[in-house]
């Protein structure tokens, strides 16, 4: 996962798409093997990551090979809806991003927090504290008592460092941080691109 969101970004500081989608593939895995009740966490993530995939695979493939290209050709071609979401259409390749490049400053959040906690503080809090400074902004009322359900089903710390194959908190912070450290690289990238074509708010 940590493999895949550094070979993201190239010299030119561009993301590649095909890798931003394998790191979110492989951060999929880690939720699923935390339990069933991540299942729909991971269903919407999976619906996201195909809708991108099956841009990448389409026709016009080639121009979804960056996030810059992919938003270049979008905007080009008037595939982006800045007023409301089309109920009938494919959602573009811009919105859906967006909606993941949110939740990786949830990730982002949650895994420093976890990385530079002391070792005993609660997963659940930790990640319900990402939840609340981030990405809860973007998300309905219904939704954020969903999230708040699941995070209670979060598993202790010394299970997520099995999960990330570390044995004690000095091991789990190196990956952690390390992990943290290739995302930021990813987000602030992509920020930039979304601030200056002004899609921060794609319905
Ligand atoms: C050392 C530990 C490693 C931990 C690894 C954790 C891996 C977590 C991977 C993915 C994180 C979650 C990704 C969530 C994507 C959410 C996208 C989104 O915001 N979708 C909403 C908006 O979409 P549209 O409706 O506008 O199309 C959608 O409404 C939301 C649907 C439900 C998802 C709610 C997710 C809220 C929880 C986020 C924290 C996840 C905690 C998981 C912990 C393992």
């Amino acid at each position: 996962m940590v493999q895949s969101f550094y070979d993201c970004v190239t010299n030119d500081n561009e993301i590649l798409l095909v890798h931003y989608l394998e790191g979110w593939r492989e951060l999929i895995k880690f939720m699923d093997s935390m339990g069933s009740v991540f299942g729909f966490i991971s269903h919407e993530t999976m619906t996201k990551i195909n809708i991108l995939q099956g841009y990448l695979d389409g026709e016009n493939g080639k121009s979804y090979k960056t996030i810059k290209s992919m938003i270049n050709y979008e905007l080009e071609n008037q595939v982006v809806n800045f007023k409301y979401l089309p109920s009938k259409q494919v959602p573009s390749g811009c919105r859906t991003l967006l909606r993941m490049h949110r939740a990786l400053k949830w990730l982002e959040v949650f895994l420093y927090k976890v990385g530079t906690s002391p070792g005993h503080d609660k997963t659940s809090e930790m990640c319900a504290e990402a939840y609340h400074k981030t990405l809860s902004h973007y998300h309905s009322w219904f939704i954020r008592q969903v999230a708040e359900v699941a995070f209670l089903a979060m598993p202790p710390v010394e299970d997520m460092y099995k999960i990330v194959c570390v044995k004690d908190h000095e091991e789990a912070k190196v990956v952690l941080l390390t992990t943290v450290d290739s995302i930021v690289k990813v987000y602030n990238i992509t920020q930039e691109l979304y601030t200056i074509n002004n899609m921060l708010d794609l319905p």
